[in-house]
């Protein structure tokens, strides 16, 4: 049976990149879906935005909703402290088989733990199954008709602390309306607009930080 684009993309990794590298993990996916298959990591335009604001916040728990190839989480666990954790959500059980691999051969995976299932599903039994206080930093990443629903979610499941960071991919393309419409208009967060570009496109797009004030 042929192999998807995401298979394609893990094995370019296992035979270019240099086991135990992020960094070589990060840059040999954008290799691979600059020149020959586009794919939807948030890419090195966005990634540095990322960073950034990872390195700001420098979380003690993290949560990614949207592992896709484990790109991001690659990303983010990179620059964590000793001892701190990421938790990332897929939802697609062949993404999360492939993001459990990629994320084994950059050598962050004592950092990172994967949960395969629906955001909303999982964001419940953050705190009771996954020891979850609160969380520092939510890289919202996923369904983006899920971003304004999941935002309210993790304020009743009482996960959000003052100063909890969120940061948003995609506002622009696939966009989403309805995340902007209840943050922006929301007094219980500060919001900043960071203007990009999609992933390996010359298509104009964004991310938007969100501070809960508590
Ligand atoms: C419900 C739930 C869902 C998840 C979940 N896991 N993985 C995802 C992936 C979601 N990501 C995207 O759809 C996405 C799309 C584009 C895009 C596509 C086509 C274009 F033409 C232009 C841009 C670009 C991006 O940067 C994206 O991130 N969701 C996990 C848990 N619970
Ligand atoms: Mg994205």
């Amino acid at each position: 049976m042929n192999q998807s684009k995401e298979q394609r993309i893990l094995n370019f990794v296992l035979q270019n990149a240099v086991r135990g590298d992020p960094c070589s993990v990060m840059d040999t996916i954008d290799k691979y879906c600059s020149q020959k298959e586009w794919a939807m990591n948030v890419g090195n335009e966005k990634g540095l935005i990322l960073d950034k604001t990872v390195e700001e916040v420098n979380p003690s728990v993290a949560l990614e909703l949207g592992t896709y190839c484990g790109y991001s989480a690659v990303r983010i666990a990179r620059l964590l402290k000793a001892g701190a954790r990421l938790l990332t959500v897929e939802f697609n059980p062949e993404f999360a088989a492939i993001a459990k691999q990629m994320i084994e051969f950059a050598g962050v995976q004592d950092k990172v733990k994967l949960l395969e299932g629906p955001s909303e599903e999982i964001i419940p039994q953050l705190k009771k199954k996954y020891e979850v206080d609160t969380l520092d930093f939510v890289f919202l990443d996923h369904w983006k008709d899920r971003y304004a629903p999941d935002t309210i979610l993790l304020q009743e499941c009482n996960l959000l602390r003052k100063g909890s960071v969120l940061l948003a991919d995609n506002i622009i393309v696939p966009g989403a309306p309805e995340f902007l419409k209840y943050i922006r208009n929301n007094p219980r967060f500060q919001c900043t607009n960071y203007p990009s570009h999609l992933e390996y496109m010359k298509v104009e797009d964004a991310m938007e930080k969100a501070v809960f004030l508590g």
